[in-house]
C-alpha cells in the first residue's frame, strides 16, 4: 500500500520555510505515517524586493495576492496540494476555487518598535527617521507622532532588522512580533542579530492596532479537494479563526487590501468576540482616523463585520 501523501508550496523565504517546517511538523503529529513534501515556489511578491516602496504598494493593489498568486497557480495544476502562507499576505476577497482550509493557533499579534536603546513611541527622539514598509504602521506613527520622518524600507524580515544598524543607520524600525518571534530574533524585549544587541519594545495593540490577521499562519488548498480538507482541518484553531475571519470580513466589505491603512484588534471573552478597528483614510494619511469597537457572539464573527463595516462607511 502506497503511503499516504501531502505536497506543500512555500515562498523560499527563511521566514516562510519557518512556517511551513511548523505545518509540517503539525501534520506529522496529527496524522502519523502520512508523508510531508515540500515545494519551494517563487512568487511575483520576491522578485519585486527591488522596488521601492510606493512602486510596490502600487504593484501590490492592483494585484492584490502578490505573494500568493504563483501559489494558487500551482494548486490550480495539482502541482501541490496545499500552500502555507502567512494570513496577513492573503487577500480578504480569496480567488474564487480555493479555500483557507485551517489556521494555527495564533502567535503574539502586535508590532514591535525596534531601536538600538530602549525606547517607547513616546520617547522616540523628536524628528526620528523610522523605517517601515506598511502603510498601516505608516499612518499610524505619523497619527501619533507627527514629527518622525518615516523611511520607506524593503526585504525579509533580518534585512529590515539591520536597518538600525551600521553607516547611516534608521533610528528604529516596526516590525511583527510574530515573524521576530519564529525567526527567534526576538527573546526578553531583545533582538540579538550579527552579534548585536538591540531593544525591541512590544506595542500595546489598543494604542498601536496590528493589521487584520497578523500573526497567523493559513493554510489554503482548492475548495473542492475533500481529502486534503480534512487532513488540514485537524490542524485548525477555533478561536483563531474566528477572530481572522472577522479581521478579513472587515476589510473585504471595506473593499481593503493588505495594503490600506486598517488596523484592527480582536480579542474574545466567554462567548463573545470583540473588534476594535481604525480606519485611515488612503487619500489623506494625516486626517484622523475613525475608530470604532463592537461586540458580538463568538459564533457570528460576519455580523460583527458587518455592523462595524456598516458604521465605517456611513
Ligand atoms: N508582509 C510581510 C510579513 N508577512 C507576515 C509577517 C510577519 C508574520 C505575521 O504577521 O504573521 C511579515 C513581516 C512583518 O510584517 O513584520
Amino acid at each position: 500500500m502506497s503511503q499516504p501523501s501531502i505536497t506543500l508550496g512555500t515562498r523560499g523565504s527563511e521566514l516562510a520555510l519557518t512556517q511551513t517546517r511548523m505545518v509540517t511538523e503539525l501534520l506529522q503529529a496529527a496524522h502519523p505515517g502520512l508523508e510531508v513534501v515540500r515545494q519551494i515556489i517563487q512568487t511575483s511578491g520576491d522578485k519585486r524586493q527591488d522596488l521601492r516602496f510606493s512602486e510596490f504598494n502600487a504593484a501590490a493593489n492592483v494585484d492584490k495576492g502578490i505573494f500568493i498568486k504563483e501559489l494558487e497557480i500551482a494548486l490550480e495544476k495539482s502541482e501541490i496540494d496545499a500552500a502555507v502562507h502567512s494570513l496577513k499576505d492573503v487577500p480578504s476577497d480569496l480567488a474564487a476555487g480555493f479555500t483557507i482550509a485551517a489556521v494555527l493557533p495564533r502567535a503574539p499579534i502586535e508590532d514591535v518598535l525596534i531601536t538600538r536603546q530602549p525606547c517607547t513611541l513616546e520617547t522616540l527622539p523628536q524628528g526620528a527617521r523610522v523605517g517601515t514598509s506598511s502603510v498601516r504602521r505608516a499612518a499610524q506613527l505619523k497619527w501619533l507622532r507627527p514629527d518622525v520622518e518615516i523611511v520607506e524600507i524593503r526585504g525579509n524580515v533580518p534585512t529590515r532588522v539591520k536597518k538600525v544598524l551600521g553607516e547611516q543607520p534608521l533610528d528604529a524600525v516596526l516590525l511583527a512580533a510574530a515573524g521576530l518571534l519564529r525567526l527567534g530574533l526576538m527573546k526578553d524585549g531583545q533582538i540579538e542579530i550579527e552579534g548585536q544587541t538591540l531593544a525591541a519594545l512590544t506595542l500595546n495593540p489598543t494604542t498601536f492596532l496590528p493589521a487584520a490577521g497578523q500573526g497567523a499562519i493559513a493554510i489554503e488548498c482548492r475548495a473542492g479537494d475533500m481529502a486534503t480538507i480534512q487532513v488540514l482541518r485537524a490542524l485548525n484553531d477555533a478561536e483563531t479563526e474566528a477572530r481572522v475571519t472577522v479581521e478579513r470580513e472587515f476589510l473585504k466589505l471595506l473593499g481593503a487590501g493588505c495594503q490600506t491603512p486598517v488596523g484592527a484588534h480582536t480579542w474574545v471573552q466567554g462567548d463573545q468576540l470583540t473588534m476594535a478597528v481604525r480606519v485611515f483614510n488612503e487619500a489623506d494619511l494625516s486626517a484622523a482616523p475613525v475608530e470604532l469597537e463592537a461586540t458580538a457572539p463568538l459564533a457570528e464573527p460576519k455580523a460583527l463585520a458587518a455592523d462595524l463595516a456598516k458604521q465605517v462607511l456611513r
